[in-house]
C-alpha cells in the first residue's frame, strides 16, 4: 500500500507540527506499513489515508492538554494515539507516555516503533484491568480511542479522574447515547471539542465522574 502524499500534506495542514516531529511521525507511518501486513495493526481500508485518519486524528488530541508531561494510554493498539502523543512528547524534557496493550505482536511493535523514533514511551503488556491501578495519582491525562462504551471507560478510570487527571476520549456520532447512558451511573462533569479530522466525531474532556450511589 502506496501513502498518499496529499493526504500527508492534509494532515499537517490540520495538525501543524515541527519539522523534527514530522520526521519521527514519517517513519512511524514507514513502519506502520511494513508491519502491517504480518500483524495487522489498523484497519486496512484505513492505511491509504493514515495521516489524516491516524496521524492527525492522533495529533488533535495531543493539543488539547500542551503542558501534560504524564500520560497514559489504554488500548494502543498500532499506536493511535499513544505513539504519535509519545512522539510529540520527544520535544518536551521530562515527557513520557505509559501505553497499555494487551495484544503482545502490537506490544512488539508499539516497543519497536518507540525505539526507532525516539519517543519516551513504555509499553506494558497487560490487561487494563491489571494495571490501572498503579497509575492512580502518577498521570496528568488518560487517553483511550475505539476501545470501549464510555460507562466501561470510566469504570477503569475512575481512581484516575477522582484524583485530578484528565480524561481525552475521542468519540463517534453515539457520544451523546453514550453520555445518556453513563448519566444513569456517573456524575460527570466534562465537555467537548469538535474533532478536525471527522465531522461527525468529538472529543470528550471528562474532568471528574463520580459514581450514583443509587443508579
Ligand atoms: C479497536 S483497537 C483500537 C486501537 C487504537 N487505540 C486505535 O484507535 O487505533 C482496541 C485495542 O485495545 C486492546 N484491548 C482491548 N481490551 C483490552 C484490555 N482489557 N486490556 C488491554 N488492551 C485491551 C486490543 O488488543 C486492541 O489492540
Amino acid at each position: 500500500m502506496t501513502v498518499d502524499n496529499s493526504d500527508r500534506a492534509r494532515a499537517l495542514r490540520l495538525t501543524p507540527v515541527s519539522r523534527e516531529t514530522e520526521e519521527r511521525l514519517a517513519l512511524l507511518v514507514a513502519e506502520l506499513e511494513r508491519w502491517q501486513a504480518a500483524k495487522n495493526l489498523v484497519s486496512g481500508a484505513t492505511l491509504a489515508d493514515v495521516w489524516t485518519r491516524h496521524v492527525a486524528d492522533s495529533l488533535q488530541i495531543a493539543r488539547l492538554a500542551p503542558n501534560a508531561k504524564t500520560w497514559l494510554d489504554l488500548g494502543s493498539g498500532g499506536g493511535f494515539p499513544g505513539l504519535v502523543i509519545g512522539i510529540c512528547l520527544a520535544e518536551f524534557p521530562g515527557g513520557r507516555i505509559h501505553l497499555v496493550e494487551s495484544n503482545s505482536r502490537k506490544c512488539a511493535f508499539l516497543r519497536h516503533a518507540a525505539r526507532l523514533t525516539g519517543a519516551p514511551v513504555t509499553v506494558h503488556a497487560a490487561r487494563i484491568e491489571d494495571v490501572i491501578g498503579d497509575f492512580t495519582g502518577c498521570v496528568d491525562v488518560v487517553t483511550a480511542r475505539a476501545l470501549a462504551p464510555l460507562p466501561q471507560l470510566l469504570d477503569w478510570c475512575k481512581e484516575l479522574l477522582r484524583t485530578g487527571t484528565l480524561g481525552l476520549f475521542p468519540k463517534g456520532q453515539h457520544l451523546d447515547a453514550e453520555l445518556t447512558e453513563s448519566s444513569r451511573y456517573w456524575k460527570i462533569q466534562a465537555s467537548t471539542v469538535s474533532s478536525v479530522t471527522d465531522g461527525a466525531a468529538r472529543i470528550l474532556m471528562v474532568q471528574a465522574a463520580e459514581k450514583r450511589a443509587d443508579p
